[in-house]
C-alpha cells in the first residue's frame, strides 16, 4: 500500500544522492526505499539510481526501470505536489525533456496547484539555464514562479524542494547577466535578506562580491560598506581567495565613494594584501593576489594601462585549468576590470558624457524590461483562472481535450518580443542620434553643412536646371549680440530658422551654414519665384519683434545671394557667387536679395531699433 510518510523519508534522501555510494546506501537503508514495492519507491528508485548507478544492486529489486503511466497515475493520486516535483526532477535532470516538463506545467495549472506549478518553474528555469544557455526564459520561470515558492524553512527536504532563496538568486545573478544591475540589487537584497534568516550558510564569497560591487556601483554606500564588512568578516573563515575578493571589494566602495581619505585609505589596505612572503615561495594563489592587488593599485594611481596589463594577466592565471581558482574569477575579474575603466574614465570627460547618453538610453531599455518583468511574476493566477473558465466552456460542449493553455507561451513569447522590440528600438534610437549629432546644429536644429553637402552633391549629379541655391546672412547681427546679449542672439537664429522651415516647400532644404548664414536649396524653380521666397521668409521674419530673453522689442532682416546652379560646374563655384551676391546686397544696404538676372531689390525691413 501507498504510504504519505514514506514519501517525506525518500524525498529526505535526495541531499545525499551525490555522496559516496557506502553513506547514501547506508541512509536510504534506514528507509524502505530498497525494499517497498510500491508506485512511490519505484520512482524514487529510478531518480536515485541516475547519481548511484549501484544501487540495483542493494534492492530487492534488480531492474531499475523508468516509472510507468500507471505509476504516475497512483503516486499523483497520493500527493500531487510530490509528484509533480519528481517527475519534474525526472523530466528536468533525467530525460532532460523539455516539451513534456513544460506540459507537466500545464498540468498542474490545470489542476490549480500553486504549489506545485512554483516547483515545476523552477525545475524548468534550471533547465534552461544550464542545458539551454537561454537566461530569458529561465528569468520568465523563476519570475513565474516567485510569488507561490516558500522560503527553505525545512532543511530536511532541500534540494528535492526548490525553495526562495534559490529563486531569488538565481533572478539576481540572471539580471546582473542581463546587465539589469538596478533589479539585480533589488533581487539580491531580496535574496540576502531572506538566506540571512534561513540558511546564511549557502551565501557564497561570489554572491557577496558581486553585492557589493552594485551597491557602490549604484552609489548606496551605506549600504555597499555594510555588505562589504559582512564580506571580510565571513571571508576570515573562508578561502584566502575569499579575503582577497573582500578586500578589493571594500577597496572599490572606497575608491567609489572618494570621500577625503578614502583613496589613501583603499590604497594602505592593497599595500596590506599583498603577500609578504618571498616571491620564489608564491603558489598560484600568493601569484593571483599580487597580481590583483597591484592591478587596482595601478588603476586608482591612474596608470590604466599597467593595470589592464595585469587584470590579462590574471584572467590567464584564472582561466589556466592547472590552478585552483573557481570560474567565478573571470566574472569577479571583469567586474573589476570594469571598476578599474569605470574609474579612470573620469579624467575623459567626452567618454563619460557619450557614456552617460547610452547608459541613459539603456537605462530607458532596462525599465522597460524591468515593467515588463515585474506584471510577470503575477501571472500565475490569471493563468489558473483562465484555464478553469477554459475548462467549464469545455464541460458545457464537452470537448474537454481542447483545453488550451497557450496563454504560457504567450507571456513568454511577449517578454522575448518585448526584450527585441525594446532592443532594437534602443538601437535605432542610437542610430537616429548618431545621425542626428552628425548632421544637425545643436542651436537651431537646422540640418548642418554636412548635410546639406550630401545634398548639394546629390542635386549637381542630376540635371540641375531649374534647382536654385540662395545664402542667406542675418544683418546687423553682431549689434544683436552686442546690445542684447548672445542668448538674445541665439533666439534670433533659432526664429530665424524656424522661419526659414516653415516657409519652404517640402522638396526644399536649408541649413545653418555657419555663424549666421543659412543656405537654401529650392528645387525646380525659376530664379524670380524663389525671389518670392526669399521675400516671404524676410517678410515673416520682420514680423517677430518679440523675445523672450529680453522686453526689447525689435525685429532683423537678412540680405541674401540667389543664384540658379546650371551656371556652375560645381558647388563650390555656385556657393562662391552666392557669396559674392550677398556681399552685393550688404553693400547696397542690407535687407534684400541679390540675383544674377534681377538686380531690382526691395527694402522689406532693415534692423529696425537696433
Ligand atoms: N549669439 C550668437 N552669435 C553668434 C553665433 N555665431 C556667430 N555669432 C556672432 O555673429 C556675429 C556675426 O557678425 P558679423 O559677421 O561681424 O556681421 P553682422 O553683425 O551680422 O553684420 P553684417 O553681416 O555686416 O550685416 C559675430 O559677432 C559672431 O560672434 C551664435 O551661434 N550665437
Amino acid at each position: 500500500a501507498e504510504d504519505e510518510s514514506a514519501l517525506y523519508q525518500y524525498a529526505n534522501l535526495f541531499k545525499y544522492r551525490n555522496d559516496a555510494s557506502t553513506r547514501f546506501i547506508e541512509k536510504t537503508k534506514q528507509t524502505d526505499l530498497l525494499t517497498a514495492n510500491t508506485a512511490v519507491a519505484r520512482v524514487f528508485r529510478f531518480i536515485y539510481s541516475h547519481a548511484q548507478s549501484d544501487l540495483a544492486e542493494y534492492s530487492l529489486f534488480p531492474h531499475i526501470s523508468e516509472p510507468t503511466d500507471a505509476d504516475w497515475n497512483t503516486f499523483k493520486e497520493l500527493d500531487e505536489l510530490y509528484y509533480a516535483n519528481a517527475k519534474a526532477l525526472i523530466l528536468g535532470f533525467i530525460k532532460r525533456d523539455l516539451d513534456k516538463l513544460i506540459r507537466l506545467k500545464k498540468e498542474m495549472i490545470v489542476a490549480g496547484n500553486k504549489a506545485a506549478i512554483a516547483q515545476v518553474s523552477s525545475v524548468l528555469s534550471i533547465v534552461y539555464l544550464d542545458y539551454e544557455q537561454d537566461s530569458l526564459n529561465a528569468l520568465a520561470e523563476l519570475l513565474y514562479a516567485l510569488p507561490e515558492i516558500q522560503p527553505n524553512m525545512n532543511k530536511a527536504v532541500y534540494g528535492f524542494f526548490y525553495d526562495k532563496e534559490l529563486v531569488l538568486f538565481h533572478i539576481y545573478w540572471i539580471l546582473y547577466d542581463l546587465g539589469a544591475y538596478e533589479s539585480s540589487y533589488q533581487y539580491g537584497k531580496a535574496y540576502f535578506a531572506l538566506s540571512k534568516e534561513t540558511s546564511p550558510e549557502l551565501i557564497s564569497s561570489a554572491d557577496y562580491f558581486l553585492m557589493v560591487m552594485l551597491a557602490s556601483q549604484l552609489g548606496l554606500f551605506e549600504e555597499a560598506f555594510a555588505y562589504s564588512d559582512e564580506f571580510l568578516t565571513k571571508a576570515e573563515q573562508g578561502q584566502p581567495s575569499d579575503q582577497l575578493y573582500a578586500i578589493l571589494a571594500k577597496v572599490v566602495v572606497l575608491a567609489r565613494r572618494n570621500a577625503p581619505g578614502d583613496i589613501e585609505q583603499a590604497l594602505k589596505l592593497l599595500s596590506l594584501s599583498k603577500p609578504d612572503i618571498q616571491r620564489e615561495d608564491w603558489n598560484a594563489i600568493d601569484e593571483a593576489r599580487a597580481l590583483a592587488v597591484n592591478a587596482m593599485e595601478a588603476g586608482l594611481q591612474r596608470n590604466v594601462s599597467k593595470a589592464y596589463q595585469l587584470i590579462s594577466d590574471l584572467k590567464l592565471l584564472a582561466n589556466d585549468p592547472a590552478e585552483p581558482f573557481h570560474s567565478v574569477d573571470t566574472k569577479n575579474l571583469t567586474e573589476l576590470e570594469r571598476f578599474i575603466a569605470e574609474y579612470n574614465l573620469d579624467s575623459e570627460l567626452a567618454a563619460i558624457t557619450s557614456l552617460k547618453l547610452v547608459q541613459h538610453e539603456h537605462g530607458k531599455l532596462l525599465n522597460a524590461l524591468n515593467n515588463r518583468l515585474d506584471s510577470l511574476g503575477r501571472e500565475m493566477q490569471a493563468d489558473i483562472e483562465l484555464v478553469n473558465v477554459e475548462k467549464m466552456k469545455a464541460q458545457n460542449i464537452t470537448q474537454r481535450q481542447a483545453i488550451e493553455t497557450a496563454n504560457l507561451k504567450t507571456i513568454i513569447l511577449l517578454l522575448v518580443i518585448t526584450l527585441v522590440a525594446t532592443l532594437a528600438a534602443w538601437l535605432f534610437v542610437q542610430r537616429r542620434r548618431t545621425h542626428h549629432l552628425a548632421y544637425t546644429d545643436p542651436l537651431t536644429s537646422a540640418p548642418n553643412r554636412r548635410f546639406m553637402f550630401n545634398l548639394l552633391a546629390k542635386a549637381f549629379a542630376k540635371p540641375r536646371t531649374g534647382n536654385c541655391i540662395a545664402l542667406i546672412d542675418i544683418d546687423h547681427f553682431k549689434r544683436v549680440n552686442d546690445t542684447y546679449g548672445h542668448q538674445t542672439g541665439d533666439e534670433v537664429l533659432v526664429a530665424c530658422s524656424r522661419v526659414i522651415r516653415s516657409r519652404l516647400r517640402s522638396t526644399d532644404q536649408y541649413c545653418r551654414y555657419g555663424g549666421e548664414e543659412f543656405l537654401l536649396l529650392l528645387k525646380e524653380i525659376s530664379v524670380p519665384k524663389a525671389k518670392d521666397i526669399m521675400d516671404d521668409i524676410r517678410l515673416s521674419l520682420s514680423g517677430i519683434n518679440k523675445w523672450q530673453s529680453t522686453s526689447a522689442n525689435f525685429s532683423v532682416s537678412f540680405s541674401c545671394g540667389l543664384v540658379e546652379l546650371s551656371q556652375y560646374n560645381d558647388i563650390d563655384d555656385a556657393i562662391a557667387h552666392c557669396d559674392k551676391l550677398l556681399y552685393t546686397a550688404k553693400n547696397k544696404g542690407r535687407g534684400r536679395t541679390i540675383t544674377t538676372s534681377l538686380e531690382n531689390d526691395i527694402v522689406v525691413n532693415p534692423l529696425q531699433t537696433v
